[in-house]
């Protein structure tokens, strides 16, 4: 299956606060959904899942309009919903009948993740006397209850311990190997490498970056390399980088100590090598600028 959202535009009270979003994912694949705080994700999720009217624009599944209640789709909201004063157990099966399933076979499956979450001993606890991590797995048991063929996480890993993040890590992976398609959204950088294909970065609502992460980490760092010189802050590193070496490279920003440095047209790295080490300056770390997600995250979606 292929789900492509094309061009949605959204206003609320006459203010658009999407302004032409477009991304595709497929079977098999999980897509990271990333933004600062108020960039439109959650929006772009609900216009998804038919909650809102996209003002302009559709959403496609196989070139086809997507009605999610043709489908299979374990949605995790950002505000999470289930009964606190119901069952575990029993809500989570109920859950899993209004999807389709029938009792017993809801009955096993709701078993069944439970105790792939590492939760069974709370089926027939009321769900507000279990701990916030301990919610958040009933949550995600209730996710995956109906076997989705389409899963939609919002922060998904929010209030889990690192074992329990763990666990849900290996069972966002074994969705993702058993062709389950996956949108993910999440602020953690780390799990947003570890699982999504592709990415999309809204910021304002507007697209400003979007593809294939490898190839995104690969341009972000060509041509660039990444410096630091031991008891020298950035500020001071940067003028000698301008003053030294301007004819060879230009700064193209920071992390943390580190200086980030573009290679100018026909520069060799073995020049800039050359160049250090006449400088006589005690150098820590001098080599290809290898982005993390996050770095990349922070440069396009700064103000
Ligand atoms: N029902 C609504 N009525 C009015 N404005 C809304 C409504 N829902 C969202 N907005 C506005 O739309 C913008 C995008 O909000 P949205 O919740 O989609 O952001 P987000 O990327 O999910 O943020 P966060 O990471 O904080 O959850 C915000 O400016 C928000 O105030």
């Amino acid at each position: 299956m292929r789900l492509e959202v094309k061009d949605i535009h959204k206003s609320f009270g006459g203010k658009e606060v999407l302004h032409g979003i477009s991304f595709s994912v497929e079977s098999g694949s999980a897509l990271g959904l990333l933004g600062r705080n108020g960039a439109g994700k959650t929006t772009t999720i609900r216009i998804l899942m038919d909650v809102f009217k996209a003002d302009k624009g559709e959403v496609l599944l196989d070139g086809k309009k997507f009605r999610p209640g043709e489908y299979r789709i374990g949605y995790l909201p950002e505000e999470r919903g289930l009964y606190p004063k119901k069952k575990v157990g029993e809500q989570i099966a109920y859950l899993a009948q209004l999807r389709g399933m029938g009792t017993k076979e809801s009955k096993e499956s709701m078993r069944r993740w439970l105790a792939r979450l590492e939760v069974s001993e709370y089926e027939n606890r009321l769900l507000e006397t279990l701990s916030k991590g301990n919610q958040q797995k009933v949550q995600l048991a209730q996710t995956l209850v109906c076997d989705p063929q389409i899963i939609i996480l919002d922060e998904p890993f929010s209030g889990l311990d690192p074992v329990n993040s763990q666990v849900l890590e290996d069972v966002i992976q074994e969705e993702i190997q058993k062709g389950k398609l996956v949108i993910f959204s999440s602020h953690q950088m780390g799990y947003v490498e570890e699982f999504c294909k592709d990415i999309i970065i809204i910021n304002k609502g507007t697209t400003v970056l979007s593809g294939d992460l490898k190839n995104i980490k690969r341009e972000f760092g060509n041509n660039r390399l990444i410096l630091s010189v031991n008891d020298m802050e950035h500020e001071e590193l940067h003028r000698n980088a301008d003053q030294k070496w301007g004819s060879l490279v230009s700064v193209y920003g920071h992390n943390k100590e580190q200086l980030i440095l573009e290679m100018k047209p026909d520069v060799k790295k073995e020049m800039i090598l050359s160049a250090l080490a006449k400088s006589g300056l005690d150098v820590e770390r001098f080599g290809d600028y290898q982005p993390s997600l996050n770095d990349i995250f922070v440069q396009v979606a700064e103000d």
